[in-house]
Order: C-alpha cells, then sequence, then structure tokens
C-alpha cells in the first residue's frame, strides 16, 4: 500500500489527512492554535505554533498510522491566504504573522491606489488592493516597523513557512502568490513594476513554483521528531482555496465551491485569464496548472458563529447549538445577524463596519439568535453568489466544503437561501484533500488531478432547496442587504471608540 499526506494550514487548526492510493482517508488529526486579536481589526498568529503543532499532528498522525512509514510517499501542504510572515537573513521569524483578516491597512491601501493606481493594479494583478492581501501588510510593516522591515531577508505566506520549516527550502507558489497583490498574473513572475514603483527590493519575494512541484524531502531532525521517513517527498502545495477546489473537483466551470471555515468562501473555475472581474472578486491561479480561479471572502463566516459560542455558549456543544437552531422558524423569528465582525471583503470592500443583530426582542432564545448567526452568515454568502450570477455563471450545483458543512442543518439552509443543490463529499476537508492531491499527482500516481479527482473524491448526500423556504428567504434577503447600508455611517462614526 502507499499514501501520502496533505497537510491544511487553518485559521483555527492545522488539519491533516493520511490518504491511501485509492483516496480513502485512513487518518485524520487536527491540532489548534490560538489567534490574537489585540485590537479591533488586529489578527496575528505565531508561526512557531503552526509549525510546532504540525509536528505534534505528524507524530500522533504516525502514531496512529498501522502500516509502514517508508509507504508514505509524499506531502503537500494548503494554507490560509495573504498571511505576512518576515525572515531576517538567518531564517529567524521577525515579527508575529499579520493575517488574512487583519484589516489594519487601510491607509496603505489607499497610498497604493495613489502611488500606483488602480487600474496598474487591476492590470497587473488582476486584483484591487485590499487590506487583507501581503502587500499592504508589508508596507505597514515599512511605514510602522522599519527596523524590522529592515532585517527583513524574505517574506513568506503561513504555508510556505510550514514547509520551510519541514524541508529547510524557501519557495512560493503561484496561487497563494497571487493574492499578495505582487503577482504578475499574466506573466506568472513577481512584478518588478510594482515592486521598482514601490522601492522594494524584489529578492524579499520568495522563489515560485508550481504548486505540484517537488521542492525537497522532510529534514532529518524533522523525520527524527515525527517517525516520518526521510525519503518522504515534499511537494509545494496551494492556498487553501485553491486546494479547497481541487479536493471538491472543481476542475471545470460546471460547478460552485462554498467553503465555511474560519472565513467564508464562493470560488468557481475559470479557464481563461482574460476573465474580467473588475475587482468585484479576487481573481487567482488555481493550484491546477494553466487554471484560474474567482472568488468572493465573507471575512467571518464560520469565525462568527464560534465567536457567538465562546462569547455566550462556551460550555455548549456546538452541534447542539446548531440543533436547536434548527428547530427555530426561518427568519429566527424576525432577528438579522451581519457577520461583520472583523470588516467585510466582498461584495463591500470596508475595512471599518462591524456586525449587527437587528430586531432584537425580549422573546428571542438564545436557538433564535444562532438561527439568526447561521442565516446571516449564509446570506453574506449569497451576496458573493449573486456577483457571480450577475458575471453570467450559472450557480445550481455548489460543492460545499470546510467546518460549516459538518452540519445538516446549515447545508440544507445553504440550500434554501443559495436556491441551489447543495452537494457534501465523503470529506468535508476540501483543503486537506486538495494538498494530498498535489501530493499524489506530484508522486506521479496520476497523468492528471482530474483523473486524481475521479479517484478520490466521491458525493456523500444531496441537500436540495425547498420552494417554500427559498420564497421565504428570497423575500428576506433585500432586508439583510440594507442592513449593510444601515449601518455603513454609524459604524464609521464608532471608529473612535474602538
Ligand atoms: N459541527 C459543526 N457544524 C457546523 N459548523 C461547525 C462545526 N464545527 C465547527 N464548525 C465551524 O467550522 C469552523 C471551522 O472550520 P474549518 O474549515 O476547520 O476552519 P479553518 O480552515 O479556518 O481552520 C468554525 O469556525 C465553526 O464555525
Ligand atoms: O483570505 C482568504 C481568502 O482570500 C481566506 O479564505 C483565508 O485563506 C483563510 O481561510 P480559512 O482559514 O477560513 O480556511
Amino acid at each position: 500500500m502507499s499514501y501520502v499526506i496533505g497537510i491544511d494550514l487553518g485559521t483555527s487548526a492545522v488539519k491533516l489527512l493520511l490518504v491511501s492510493k485509492e483516496g480513502e482517508v485512513k487518518v485524520e488529526v487536527s491540532q489548534s492554535y490560538p489567534l490574537q486579536q489585540v485590537r479591533s481589526g488586529y489578527s496575528e498568529q505565531n508561526p512557531a505554533d503552526w509549525l510546532e503543532q504540525t509536528i505534534v499532528g505528524l507524530s500522533e498522525l504516525v502514531t496512529q498510522f498501522k502500516g509502514s512509514v517508508d509507504e508514505i510517499k509524499g506531502i503537500s501542504f494548503s494554507g490560509q491566504m495573504h498571511g505576512l510572515v518576515l525572515l531576517n537573513k538567518s531564517n529567524e521569524v521577525l515579527r508575529p504573522a499579520i493575517l488574512w483578516n487583519d484589516t489594519r491597512t487601510t491607509s496603505q491601501c489607499r497610498q497604493l491606489e495613489q502611488t500606483i493606481g488602480k487600474e496598474d493594479l487591476l492590470r497587473i494583478t488582476k486584483n484591487p488592493a485590499l487590506e487583507g492581501f501581503t502587500l499592504p501588510k508589508l508596507l505597514w510593516v515599512k511605514e510602522h516597523e522599519p527596523e524590522i522591515f529592515e532585517q527583513t531577508n524574505v517574506f513568506m505566506l503561513p504555508k510556505d513557512y510550514l514547509r520551510y520549516g519541514l524541508t529547510g527550502a524557501i519557495h512560493t507558489e503561484y496561487s497563494d502568490a497571487g493574492g499578495t497583490l505582487l503577482l504578475d498574473i499574466e506573466k506568472q513572475t513577481w512584478s518588478s513594476e510594482l515592486l521598482s514603483r514601490l522601492g522594494i527590493d524584489e529578492t524579499i519575494c520568495p522563489p515560485l513554483v508550481s504548486s505540484h512541484a517537488f521542492v525537497g524531502h522532510v529534514t532529518a531532525q524533522v523525520a527524527e521528531a515525527t517517525g516520518l521517513s526521510p525519503q518522504t517527498k515534499v511537494f509545494a502545495g496551494g492556498a487553501d482555496n485553491a486546494c479547497g477546489a481541487i479536493g471538491a473537483g472543481i476542475l471545470s466551470e460546471e460547478t460552485t465551491l462554498v467553503s465555511i471555515g474560519t472565513s467564508g468562501v464562493v470560488l468557481s473555475y475559470e479557464k481563461d485569464k482574460e476573465t474580467r472581474v473588475d475587482g468585484k472578486v479576487h481573481f487567482f491561479h488555481h493550484a491546477e496548472p494553466g487554471a484560474f480561479y474567482k472568488m468572493g471572502v465573507t471575512l467571518s463566516a464560520g469565525y462568527s458563529l464560534s465567536w457567538f459560542k465562546d462569547t455566550f455558549a462556551k460550555e455548549q456543544d456546538i452541534e447542539q447549538l446548531i440543533r436547536e437552531a434548527g428547530e427555530r422558524e426561518p427568519g429566527a423569528n424576525g432577528l438579522l445577524f451581519t457577520p461583520y465582525l472583523t470588516g467585510e471583503r466582498s461584495p463591500h470592500a470596508d475595512a471599518a463596519i462591524r456586525a449587527s443583530f437587528i430586531g432584537m426582542s425580549s422573546t428571542h432564545t438564545q436557538a433564535d439568535f444562532v438561527r439568526a448567526v447561521l442565516e446571516g452568515i449564509t446570506f453574506s454568502l449569497k451576496d458573493s453568489i449573486e456577483l457571480f450570477r450577475e458575471m453570467g455563471t450559472k450557480v445550481e450545483k455548489i460543492i460545499s466544503i470546510g467546518g460549516g458543512a459538518k452540519s445538516e442543518v446549515w447545508l440544507q439552509l445553504q440550500a434554501n437561501i443559495f436556491n441551489a443543490r447543495i452537494v457534501k463529499q465523503t470529506s468535508e476537508q476540501g483543503p486537506g484533500m486538495g494538498a494530498a492531491m498535489l501530493a499524489a499527482f506530484g508522486v506521479g500516481w496520476f497523468d492528471s488531478l482530474e483523473t486524481c479527482a475521479e479517484a478520490f473524491l466521491s458525493e456523500q448526500s444531496t441537500y436540495e432547496p425547498d420552494p417554500i423556504q427559498v420564497e421565504r428567504y428570497a423575500e428576506m434577503y433585500p432586508l439583510y442587504k440594507d442592513v449593510y447600508t444601515q449601518t455603513k455611517q454609524l459604524n464609521q462614526a464608532l471608529t473612535t471608540y474602538r
């Protein structure tokens, strides 16, 4: 027997899957780490925590594995996107990583628009300046922590740091590089034009490789700490959403992906680099060679639910909370929630907006609140689905992945709010499975990711939209959308108090 390992460096936890050559998940391990949010809009993690927990997870996986470690042929990665990791000349981490959901960089985004111009940014990177992307974070460090910027030898993205920790080799790959806002998407190179206009030395950008590229073996030290064989081959990997797309079989334009992890994502495959999304949604390289995807992002999707639970129902079981919410009426008895806890990206690129509960009454119970949170998160994903539909994308069949896809109640809610058929696969761990598939493709078990998908992926259950509930949610949706318009100025005024 032969196996590969897919490692998904999420925001809440690192998830490791041991997958057989037949695509069966044999061992699944998850190790969590904290998120530091010291001020509203700030979000950081310690790269040492990622590496430490991955090593713990790998040794746990090896312990649970019944076979010989020589049978584990390859490892690859999926990782939360955009996070800025800075290393000095000795490859030591210079400061905590500034994450994708950190929105402190509004002024750097405006500066970028002035220095480069919105049109040139779109022409080169196919994306607008958004707080979550890596370049504004780099400019923030340059401005606020010049002594750290001076010492920077190379920047990295989260899963690239993990790969460096396991192999000692420094790279990034195209699917994550697009999310830095420094990649020339058409030329597939770091943009010398942007870098020179911003006065940033190109040497701080890591070398670029393809997602399935072989980049080395695990080091002897890592092999000893985890029990893995030092012969285990390591492949580059991809951005978590690109890997999620692979792990959900989004390798053609027919199906759409919805991922509910810490963030929420709506994603569809694009063959053509000429596709224009005009900055309304993101446009990046897929982890499949030569392909692309467009993507809308809700910053606090699963995070809104976790926040609610941690703040108001810490001791309660998440599944029980969702089950009780599922028994309440659609519309949560007139309670609306907008999930803007850390600002928003799609369709409102607004770092200052914050979440609301609208319509609270003394008759509302905890279950109504949880229902409103689930509905609000799902409405916010519908905003991206509507953008896709306006662009001409048919959204009829959706593969749903991420922590949110563990819940039947939430899957049915997605079908009713999106008015689309929702499919859950045998594993909801799309990004980890996508990473395992990149390793399987990399070691040469398959001649394409499509053939790998045929062997590895299968659908488990389908959720059809219920026409009565579809109509009810269609009536509520304009009310949900109005909350943004009505609370925008209020939230802007409240920034002084944060
Ligand atoms: N049993 C469950 N049912 C529905 N949602 C869940 C369940 N368990 C966790 N979640 C949601 O899944 C989210 C984590 O999803 P995950 O894909 O692991 O995130 P990440 O990749 O960002 O670490 C949590 O924030 C939580 O809201
Ligand atoms: O910023 C984005 C995409 O642009 C996020 O989707 C991150 O990639 C984090 O993902 P999760 O931890 O929610 O999987």
